[in-house]
């Protein structure tokens, strides 16, 4: 807003569905735009709220004034607040709590600023009486700068905040943000180029002749690299540079997540599959929206059709959003660009820290990134255009946020390039049964990678039916005599094994064997599972530990049977079968810890690790090319979930894993173990073949009239008291099939249940859940909104809460 306008319209950072107006009246009128945040009064509180526009004059009311105007800019542009609304409108959710889920955290909280003592400060010290107090919180800053936090922490009690509050008014302490934090695995690395003065005869020493050839021939060189032929190199080449023979600079280097520099790379020549996708892609890149699936096997070398493409909408000064699923995998996907596009990568995800997070967001915002990489929140990236979003294993789970703001980024990645006119690029080797649907109904159009790169064959699959070991004892039960002998001679020859299991811990199912009775979490409705390392039973639902071996809670005795297993289980049996072998393991409970996850995938890529085992972490786009040989301990274990997508789960999880083998020169076996080879998603994933698995998969949706045949919306139901949540559900039950009668399009609306959660308690709150489907989805939004808003007591309700999710994904 050039000229301040009078008004504003203000969307409130709290639960209410609507916008409202503001005045802006001078002197702050003239800080005010869109994309930065407010402080207003709203019913005698003082919130925050994001300025959307100018509003119109209210008619009936005299609007309140705007307290405050924090932002020096604003934090998102303006063009963003189109797709917010979209996204608050989709979702049923309020616009202002939209935007504060989209922005990233750090923007409210105090570790992003810092306390330093000023001059003045300083010379209070000695100058001024103090109490002993102020004397402390001085001589700590007089240390340097730190933040707020770790000064509270260090004066406990012996700090009123009224106190810092004071030295600021006094100007002896400043309170500022630190920036520049981005760059933390930046450094700068020297480096040699020939130049163009003349050499000077004979009298050139041996080493410097060397040096000269050695740039002759390579040209700009890192000085490291000249150091390994010439160790004298660093002080030869100072003299060289100023008798002009070389040019010495330095360029930040960036580190992989495995501590090593990303040196930039040649791209690869492309295979003849390779090179037509891109150019059909390319020739629809300057005709507004598009949207694709690149549907191709694993290891085909989707990544590089990533990069080339990009590099087409870099070039035409557009940025790239590129949408990854774990943060492992973004580190992956981060190195890998950061070799061909080096600095114009910024990247987006969680294992940032709050600072970091906000340094990158302005570095987007400022238009000085071109390529940003990101878990499911970069879809809110804070870019103006975006030229191609491409979303990786699109068919992955994790794009789907589980809580607060229930959005999936993998479909608003089709609706934001939709609004900005970009291509949105989903690709996986095992897309969802919703994106091959869109391809079938002429939503998205189809691009294949049928074969692997460098003519590598996808990996021969056996299955091994277990019902032919179910009296083995011991190691072999699990470990059955086929895949033993695979993982011996895979070893002999010194290559890698990886096995699966989708399940952690040592014991699923501990049972009394005298009385019969399941161990079971004091707070949910499940079994407990045994984690020997720790010696504890525990709750993979709410975390309630028990200590183990522990008595029977039902007849107190100690004999309790360990049914079941679980990654624990699978590392003592492979450690038992081969005593040689270096055992790694990778699951939630070994990768707590913060680099966790990068340290054992850096011991399989530098061959520390002989076997990994590992839950659904260890399936996902890895690409380590001396593993030859997968072992997957039980297929089945996701097929028995209550959830109608288990099957499209189970195949995807089982092809992307198989997928993980023979990624190198020698050809890759799998060995699938399951007590259902006739399942037709088992059957799938051992053809690697989802289109087999869609044929049969999409006939059962239209059968029963699930997605994608239909659209989902979820109520969740939950509280501590069992009787009135189950009343809270059944009330919502009633009025909602009463709705249906009201109109004739809601009849279309299908409403099931409420029924009890498949879990009904978790952390001890009862769950209760209800379906609403239908085809017309603006009909089935529209019946929602309603059912929210003439329940308003209900979804506000201070003991029970009620969670409607727009196309959930676990129903569980
Ligand atoms: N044209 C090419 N020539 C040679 N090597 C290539 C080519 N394209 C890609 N590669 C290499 O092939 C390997 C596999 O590629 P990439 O990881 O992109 O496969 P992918 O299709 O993403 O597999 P997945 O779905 O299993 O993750 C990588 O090491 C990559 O560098
Ligand atoms: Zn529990």
């Amino acid at each position: 807003m050039t000229t301040p306008s009078q008004y504003i319209e203000v969307a409130i950072a709290l639960p209410v569905d609507k916008t409202f107006t503001y005045a802006a009246t001078p002197p702050l009128s003239h800080l005010i735009c869109p994309g930065k945040r407010v402080l207003v009064p709203f019913r005698r509180r003082r919130v925050t709220g994001y300025v959307l526009g100018p509003a119109p004059p209210p008619r009936d009311y005299t609007a309140k004034a705007v307290l405050d105007v924090p932002d020096p800019s604003p934090l998102f542009p303006v063009e963003m607040i189109r797709f917010f609304r979209w996204v608050a409108d989709y979702y049923l959710y309020p616009l202002g709590e939209v935007i504060r889920c989209a922005l990233p955290g750090g923007l409210n909280r105090s570790d992003i600023e810092t306390l330093s003592l000023t001059d003045a400060g300083r010379g209070a010290c000695t100058s001024a009486i103090l109490t002993p107090p102020e004397q402390e919180i001085l001589r700590y800053l007089g240390k340097g700068p730190c933040k707020p936090g770790s000064l509270r922490r260090h004066m406990g009690s012996a700090m009123p905040a009224a106190l810092l509050r004071m030295f600021e008014r006094r100007g002896w302490v400043a309170r500022e943000r630190i920036a520049g934090r981005d760059q933390a695995r930046q450094r700068t690395e020297r480096y040699v180029a020939p130049g163009d003065g003349e050499m000077a005869g004979d009298s050139v020493s041996a080493p410097r002749k060397k040096i000269l050839s050695v740039l002759r021939e390579r040209g700009e060189v890192p000085l490291r690299a000249l150091k390994e032929q010439v160790p004298t190199a660093a002080g030869l080449v100072r003299a060289m540079a100023q008798a002009g023979q070389v040019i010495l600079s330095e360029k930040p280097v960036y580190r992989d997540p495995f501590g090593e520099p990303i040196r930039p790379d040649t791209p690869p020549k492309l295979t003849p599959e390779q090179a037509g996708i891109i150019g059909t892609v390319l020739e629809n890149l300057d005709g507004g929206f598009s949207a694709w699936l690149l549907a191709g096997v694993t290891g085909s070398g989707k990544t590089e059709v990533y990069m080339r493409l990009a590099r087409a909408v870099t070039d035409r000064d557009l940025p790239v959003v590129v949408l990854v699923p774990e943060i492992a995998l973004i580190s992956q996907m981060e190195r890998r660009f950061r070799a061909r596009f080096g600095e114009q990568v910024a990247v987006l995800h969680s294992g940032l820290s709050a600072g970091e997070r906000y340094d990158q967001w302005l570095r987007i915002l400022n238009g000085e990134a071109r390529i940003i990489i990101g878990a499911r929140s970069a879809i809110f990236a804070p870019c103006r255009r975006i030229g191609m979003i491409i979303v990786d294993e699109e068919h992955d789970t994790s794009y789907k946020q589980g809580a607060d703001l229930l959005y999936n980024a993998r479909d608003l990645a089709v609706v934001r390039a939709r609004q900005l006119g970009g291509v949105a690029l989903l690709g996986s080797a095992t897309p969802s049964v919703q994106s091959f649907y869109n391809v079938k109904i002429r939503k998205f159009r189809e691009l294949r990678l049928t074969r692997r790169v460098e003519k590598r064959p996808l990996p021969h699959i056996s299955v091994v039916d277990l019902r032919q070991h179910r009296d083995v004892r011991g190691a072999r039960r699990f470990i059955t005599p086929p895949l033993h002998q695979a993982m011996k001679t895979a070893l002999e020859r010194r290559e890698q094994v990886l096995i699966f299991l989708n399940r952690r811990g040592f014991a699923s199912f501990p049972v009394c064997a005298d009385c019969g009775a399941a161990v079971r979490c004091n707070h949910c409705d499940i079994t407990l599972t045994l984690h020997r390392l720790a010696s504890a039973y525990k709750c993979h639902y709410c975390g309630f530990t028990r200590p183990a071996p522990g008595a029977c809670s039902a007849c107190g005795s100690p004999n309790i049977k360990l049914l079941g297993m679980g990654t624990e289980k699978v590392e003592k049996a492979v450690n038992a079968l081969f005593p040689e072998a270096r055992v790694a393991r990778m699951d939630r409970d070994t990768t707590t810890r913060k680099g966790s996850i990068l340290k054992i995938l850096k011991g399989l890529k530098n061959g520390a690790i002989d076997v990994l085992i590992g839950t659904q972490m260890v399936a996902k786009g890895h690409d380590f090319p001396n593993i030859t040989v997968v072992g997957i301990i039980c297929a089945d274990l996701s097929l028995s979930m209550p959830d109608f997508r288990a099957g499209e789960r189970t195949f995807q999880l089982l092809a992307q894993v198989a997928g993980r083998a023979g990624r190198g020169d020698v050809p890759g076996q799998v060995i699938l173990q399951t007590y259902m080879p006739d399942h037709f998603s088992i059957m799938a994933a051992r053809a690697q073949d989802f289109r087999a698995f869609y044929k049969t998969e999409i006939g059962f949706r239209k059968a029963l009239g699930y997605p994608p045949e239909s659209r989902l919306i979820q109520i969740r139901i939950s509280g501590k008291d069992e009787e009135k949540t189950g009343d809270a559900a059944r009330t919502l039950g009633l009025f909602c099939r009463d709705l249906r009668g009201r109109d004739t399009v809601y009849a279309a609306v299908e409403v099931l249940g409420p029924i009890e959660s498949p879990i009904s308690r978790i952390e001890d709150r009862y769950r209760w859940q209800m379906l609403l489907k239908g085809r017309n989805v603006s009909a089935l939004r529209r019946f929602t909104r309603q059912m929210v808003s003439e329940n308003a007591a209900l979804f506000s309700h201070p003991k029970i809460s009620v969670i409607v999710d727009v196309d959930p994904f676990f129903m569980s």
